[in-house]
């Protein structure tokens, strides 16, 4: 307490030494986080808590005072009169509570003063993409998720839309290309499944003094706003596949978008009641629930992702996870992040010794998709990446024996002993007395 005749200590008589020792800023992995945002940054207005917190509270406005939002399952409201628009809801595909409860608890959550909820990450690309008009031009990355890759040459195919694919780690390269005509820069970072790192905060400033109506536009999906949020980094829309870390679980398909400008978020809008692909009222609940976990999740994947990590590149192959100081850009990922994430990359040579790995694993499942509470083991050019033709792949330099690994919150020692008899049951390592031997691999073999 402050003593008598002193002038009150702000902060309730708590000395702001103090009360930094009561609330560290450390981020998921123990390292100091930059100082709170000026209040005049986007998202400092709009959250109260920290990100952990603001994940698990919600003001939830329900008749008995449900702590959890009722999953609204209905298609149609009963409207008190016949003259129209005088209720909120009148028909799930333009509305329904459970979507709307979801949408505003993830707007906080993403820095966004609006959020729209659909059924799947393609589909938000695919209502963002529809702002689009024949003869506007594209430009995105050389390494993208390959669904993305193929909506852009969909739309480049039948809709005139001309799509650039450039080198978007040169944030000059992107500036080059940009023209009077173009109208979106799309990036994703870290791309999938090279895992490179794309400079947001240079690009955006660069699009929009080239052209200042080109909208930059962020594929979220690798990190979640857990760990980033573009719209704070100069981006103009922020979209992820809910499929991936916001939910969890793999249980559902499920997209959102998120922007700070209420007239593009009305003709999105527009969009998705147009075509029906709001989210349904389920997969509303289902989201909202795994998004509650996301901080826990995130911290104990990302631990166990750095773990494997160090374990592959300690036995000598080459890795690409930017929560490892080999990693190029590591120190650009960790200006704009709050975290490396779960998802990295590796080559063994030779495609038929990667099959073999891939193969030999049993807790880690060979599936496509990541982001989820299992680990996952997949070979991107033949399954998540298959949809880029071979020619395409070799053009933008994507290794056919990489081995995409997506970290879950198992036991670490239990995936790392799964993963080293996958590796030595292929022939990729050898045991010996001294530990384990990369067979035939780039970079430096392990003593
Ligand atoms: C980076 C990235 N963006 C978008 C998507 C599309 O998401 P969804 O599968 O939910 O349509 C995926 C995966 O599918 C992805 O990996
Ligand atoms: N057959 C699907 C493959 C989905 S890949 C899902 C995810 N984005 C990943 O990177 O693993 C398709 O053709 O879209």
């Amino acid at each position: 307490m402050a003593a008598p005749n002193e002038p009150p200590t702000p902060n309730g008589g708590l000395d702001n030494k103090l009360l930094s020792k009561l609330l560290p800023r450390v981020d998921v992995d123990g390292h100091d986080l930059p100082p709170s945002p000026a209040p005049s940054s986007p998202s400092a207005g709009r959250r109260r808590y920290a990100l952990a917190t603001e994940l698990v509270f919600t003001e939830t406005k329900d008749q008995y005072g449900a702590s959890s939002i009722p999953i609204y399952q209905s298609a149609t409201f009963k409207q008190t009169s016949s003259s129209g628009g005088q209720q909120e809801y009148d028909y799930t595909r333009s509305g329904n509570p459970t979507r709307t409860h979801l949408e505003r608890h993830l707007a906080k959550i993403m820095a966004a003063s609006r959020v729209l909820a659909v059924g799947s990450g393609m589909g938000a690309l695919d209502v963002i993409t529809r702002l689009l008009r024949p003869g506007d031009e594209v430009v995105t990355g050389d390494d993208l998720y390959g669904g993305t890759n193929r909506l852009l040459a969909y739309l480049s195919s039948n809709q005139g839309v001309v799509v650039k694919h450039v080198d978007t780690t040169d944030p000059a390269r992107v500036a080059e290309v940009i023209t009077p005509k173009t109208a979106m820069v799309l990036l994703e970072t870290p791309t999938n499944p090279l895992i490179k790192i794309v400079d947001i905060p240079t690009i955006a400033r660069a699009s929009h003094a080239a052209n200042p109506s080109a909208l930059v536009v962020v594929d979220n999906t690798m990190l979640s706003p857990m760990l980033c949020n573009p719209l704070d980094l100069g981006a103009d829309v922020v979209y992820e596949s809910g499929t991936k870390y916001l939910s969890g679980h793999h249980d559902i398909m499920a997209g959102v978008i998120g922007c700070n400008d209420s007239a593009l978020a009305d003709k999105m809008y527009f969009t998705i009641n147009a075509t029906g692909c709001g989210l349904s009222p389920n997969d509303s609940f289902l989201l909202m629930r795994g998004v509650k976990t996301l901080a826990i999740r995130m911290e104990k994947q990302q631990a166990n992702a750095m773990r494997i990590a160090e374990f592959l590149e300690g036995h000598g192959f080459k890795v690409r996870y930017p929560g490892l100081k080999s990693h190029p850009q590591y120190d650009l990922h960790h200006s704009m992040a709050r975290g490396a994430g779960a998802v990295l990359s590796f080559e063994t040579g030779d495609v038929a010794l990667s099959e073999r790995i891939v193969e030999a694993a049993r807790l880690w499942g060979i599936s496509v998709s990541f982001g989820c509470v299992n680990s996952l083991i997949s070979m991107p050019c033949r399954m998540s990446h298959a949809s880029i033709d071979a020619k395409t792949r070799a053009e933008r330099q994507m290794p056919e024996d990489i081995i995409r690994l997506c970290v879950g919150i198992e036991d670490v020692e239990d995936l790392i002993d799964d993963l080293s008899r996958a590796l030595v049951q292929a022939g990729a390592v050898t045991l010996t007395i001294d530990g384990f031997h990369a067979n035939g691999v780039e970079g430096e073999v392990a003593a």
